[in-house]
């Protein structure tokens, strides 16, 4: 068993099944556990890949795969069930936006993290290893459950509730989830404003300061939510482009260090997105919008 595997068990959790524990304390950025796939199946799956794939595992593989959680039982043949259940993204994917990964993966721990709209953990498909990381978005006491996010976070609970009962065969029961009324009322609109906002932002290409603000009160709402450290980075990288865009280099190298944290925080600091972010933090010039708008000076993050 690898370091990263002693910080965590999987046990029985209340209301959910089997789910992942911290075993150890864990702190914010750590890499909690890092897993090759039992298996890959590229999106559009039938049945019969599935049992392809499972004819070439070895039979202890073939019985831990069967072991996993099935919410599509009486829908789905067997097979296709435990893979729509389990399956995680191997590829470039977002809960903000649209993109989603062309293969998914089957886990032996990977599977067993349960969701959570706060989550705690961040899981990314590292393309160079071939392996999904697992890391944690703030620090975590021992006996804390581990959750990732299966759904859209800037949405109502009743949508939230509606997407995973449909994919997942589940009620979420995570705290965002099971808030009083009137707190649930102020996260849902919460939420909703993120959403809102976050196209607005990608409107304000040609108004900075307005850009700036919205970005600022996206944070606000996103920190108030405690999502800030799964959702922050695209939001800081706005706030860099709005500031580079307008010639202002002091800004906008506070805005990518704070993208570059986030960024590291959640995925690592050798992503793609990581390395390009430290290049700006050299040298903003080096952004293709540099210099587009008119030169002014605009304002950085809040803290
Ligand atoms: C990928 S599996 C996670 C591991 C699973 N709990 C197990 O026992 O192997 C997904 C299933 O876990 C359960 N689950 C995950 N997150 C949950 C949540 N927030 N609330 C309730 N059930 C959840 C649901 O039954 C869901 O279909």
């Amino acid at each position: 068993m690898s370091t990263e595997q002693l910080a965590l068990k999987v046990q029985d959790v209340p209301d959910k099944g089997k789910g992942v524990i911290a075993m150890l304390p864990i702190s914010a950025g750590e890499l909690v556990l890092l897993e090759a796939p039992l298996f890959t199946l590229s999106s559009d799956y039938s049945n019969s890949d599935v049992l392809a794939k499972l004819v070439a595992l070895t039979e202890s593989e073939q019985r831990q795969f069967l072991s996993l959680s099935n919410c599509h039982r009486g829908r789905f043949p067997p097979l296709m069930g435990i893979c729509k259940t389990n399956a995680l993204p191997c590829g470039d994917n977002t809960t903000i936006g649209a993109t989603r990964a062309a293969r998914a993966g089957i886990f032996m721990t990977g599977s067993r993290f349960n969701s959570s709209c706060v989550p705690n953990v961040n899981n990314y498909w590292d393309d160079i290893q071939q392996k999904i990381s697992f890391r944690a978005l703030r620090d975590i006491p021992v006996g804390e459950e581990l959750c990732i996010c299966y759904c859209e976070l800037f949405a109502s609970r009743e949508d939230r509730q509606h997407k995973t009962s449909t994919a997942f065969g589940f009620a979420c029961v995570c705290s965002a989830c099971t808030l009083p009324d009137r707190e649930q009322k102020a996260s849902d609109k919460r939420r909703t404003s993120i959403g809102r906002l976050y196209g607005e932002v990608g409107d304000c290409g040609n108004q900075p300061s307005l850009g700036l603000r919205k970005v600022k009160l996206v944070i606000k709402l996103l920190k108030e939510e405690g999502i800030l450290e799964c959702a922050g980075a695209t939001f800081y990288y706005d706030g860099f482009q709005f500031c580079v865009s307008s010639s202002d280099q002091r800004n906008a190298k506070l805005w990518i260090k704070k993208a570059l944290d986030a960024e590291s925080l959640g995925r690592g600091p050798e992503t793609s997105d990581a390395k390009r972010y430290r290049g700006y933090l050299e040298n903003p010039r080096g952004h293709p919008a540099f210099g587009l708008l008119r030169r002014q000076t605009l304002t950085g993050p809040e803290n």
